[in-house]
């Protein structure tokens, strides 16, 4: 009996963080930048997708923007270095990511924040993740993307041809090397009717 519990319990939980490895794949873009591509990642997105919609404490972002203060359009959350995150998967991935990067990298991934783009409406601007020592080390962001597909683009910062990395459901982009300081991302707005998607960012320690 205490077997087939074991067993309805494991079934029940669908989430399922698979390997990394020579699943991933590279690009090499300009000036020492890189994305790594791994699509369906973790398999079961749609328990962890519903998980994070319902147990993340969502906030608005309120900015100044010339003589007005404006809604950043998406929602966010943030969970530091030693923060208990908000599913036990999303240790797993970090966890993951940090041995699978660990020769590279030099050091684990240790925050995590979270994005809700609720429709097509929400996005975010070109930027990079400067604010720290990204600004002048290379480092990496990895993101894990579970709802609706949205592009990621990239593009390099003394101009060119954009980039674009499809984000759906469960799947892994890792931005690398210089990728931070010589090149821009966005997720832009779609006139598609598209769903919601949650987006987890995980960094090292002093980098946003
Ligand atoms: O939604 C994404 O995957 C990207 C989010 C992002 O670039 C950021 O929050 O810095
Ligand atoms: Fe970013």
């Amino acid at each position: 009996m205490a077997v087939l519990q074991g067993s309805l319990l494991d079934l029940a939980d669908g989430i399922e963080v698979r390997p990394l490895g020579a699943t991933v794949t590279r690009r090499d873009l300009t000036h020492g930048a890189w994305v790594d591509q791994r699509t369906a990642w973790v398999g079961g997105a749609d328990e962890l997708y519903e998980a994070l919609r319902r147990d993340v404490p969502w906030f608005a972002e309120r900015r100044q923007m010339y003589d007005s203060i404006v809604d950043v359009p998406r929602l966010l959350s943030f969970y530091g270095e030693g923060d208990p995150l908000p599913h036990l998967a999303l240790e797993e991935c970090r966890d993951a990511l940090s041995a699978h990067y660990a020769a590279e990298l030099g050091e684990p991934f240790v925050t995590a924040g979270l994005c809700l783009y609720r429709d097509g409406q929400d996005s975010v601007a070109w930027h990079g993740d400067r604010i720290g020592r990204s600004r002048e080390q290379d480092t990496m962001v990895a993101i894990l993307s579970v709802g609706s597909p949205r592009d990621l683009l990239l593009r390099p910062r003394e101009g060119g041809e954009s980039v674009r990395v499809p984000a759906g459901h469960g799947d892994l982009v890792v931005m690398g090397g210089s990728c931070q300081r010589t090149w821009d991302h966005c997720v832009p707005k779609t006139a598609r009717s598209v769903g919601p998607r949650i987006s987890i960012q995980f960094r090292v320690r002093g980098v946003r």
